[in-house]
């Protein structure tokens, strides 16, 4: 199999409460996964799992097909992680930590900082001490302590907080890069599913420690609801006269809705029998639903409530 990141029937409790349970997952060579889900959905514990950083109560976690448990030092040489608030020496700086991380891995190449300073557009706070760095910036350090030694497989706990918008851009297409000329594996968490849609090839949405719904990032787009929104002068005449005609119509704020797949698929025929009951509408429009409402939707299906 070409599962780089494996897991199986994964399962922590803490105090009796489940935060992972049973989770099975693979990602591929050069795959960049997404791992979605809402605070405190089991996505840092899952990561902790797999870092070996934890210990599952039941389940395994596999990085190249070798089970991650105490003994596996071997494993980590071709791993870059960063999880929750990345932590670095506050009062030294950039260099000095990053210089740290070079020594602590065995990388006899030192230009390995500039590179990856260069990379995470750090140059300029080289000599500013960590703890002064911006939330951003302290999150660009900490990509840079895991980009470091160019790792094979990169499992990143929400790499974007604190990024400003020009800095979730950078960061996006540093690893779209890394995935796509490097052969990079790549597992990322977020809780916006909108922005790991740009970024990832498959999508997970774990919710209350279950992997609820797995798609390719190109399925997804045929999963989103659609609807047909029409707007008449006069609303309640143009329902009933759908309705009439065997259409299924909701009456919203916005105007009427129209969700059969049907009417959304030929919106001219309803212009027609509108145009030609004399109540022509204003506007008619297919709208999408958009992928956080998606997302929100598929939690409340399949897991049952939001909590
Ligand atoms: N060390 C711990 N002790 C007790 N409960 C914990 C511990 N770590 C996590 N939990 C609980 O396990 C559940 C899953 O937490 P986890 O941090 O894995 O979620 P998450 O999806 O990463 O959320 P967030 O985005 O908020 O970090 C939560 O209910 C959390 O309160």
């Amino acid at each position: 199999m070409n599962a780089i990141i494996r897991t199986e029937g994964l399962t922590k409790h803490f105090r009796n409460n489940p935060a992972v349970d049973g989770l099975s997952l693979h990602v591929n060579k050069g795959e960049i996964y997404g791992f979605l889900g809402l605070n405190g959905a089991g996505k840092t514990t899952t990561i902790r799992m797999l870092l070996g950083m934890i210990r599952p109560d039941s389940g395994s976690s596999y990085l190249f097909g070798q089970r991650v448990d105490a003994g596996s030092h071997k494993l980590w040489a071709d791993v870059g992680y960063m999880v929750e608030t990345p932590y670095s020496y506050p009062e030294l700086t950039v260099l000095e930590n990053l210089e740290i991380i070079r020594r602590l891995r065995g990388i006899p190449d030192r230009d390995a900082i500039d590179t990856v300073m260069d990379k995470l557009q750090l140059t300029p706070y080289r000599d500013r001490k960590a703890g002064n760095l911006s939330l951003g910036n302290g999150q660009r350090l900490g990509l840079a302590k895991a980009l470091l030694h160019n790792p094979k497989v990169l499992i990143l706990d929400e790499p974007t907080n604190g990024l400003d918008p020009a800095g979730i851009v950078e960061v996006r297409q540093l690893l779209l890069e890394l995935a796509a000329n490097h052969g990079v594996t790549i597992f990322i968490s977020s809780h916006i599913l909108g922005e790991v849609a740009r970024l990832t090839t498959r999508i997970g949405i774990v919710h209350r420690g279950k992997l609820l719904q797995e798609t390719d990032v190109k399925n997804l787009q045929h999963l989103l609801q659609k609807r047909l929104l029409v707007q008449t002068r006069n609303p309640e005449a143009a329902r009933l006269k759908l309705i009439q005609e065997g259409y299924q119509v909701k009456m919203s704020a916005d105007g009427l809705l129209l969700s059969e797949d049907h009417s959304i698929a030929n919106p001219d025929r309803i212009a027609k029998l509108l145009v030609n009951a004399h109540m022509p509408p204003i506007q008619l429009t297919v709208q999408e639903e958009d992928l956080e409402t998606y997302f929100l939707r598929m939690i409340e299906i399949e897991g049952g409530s939001k909590g």
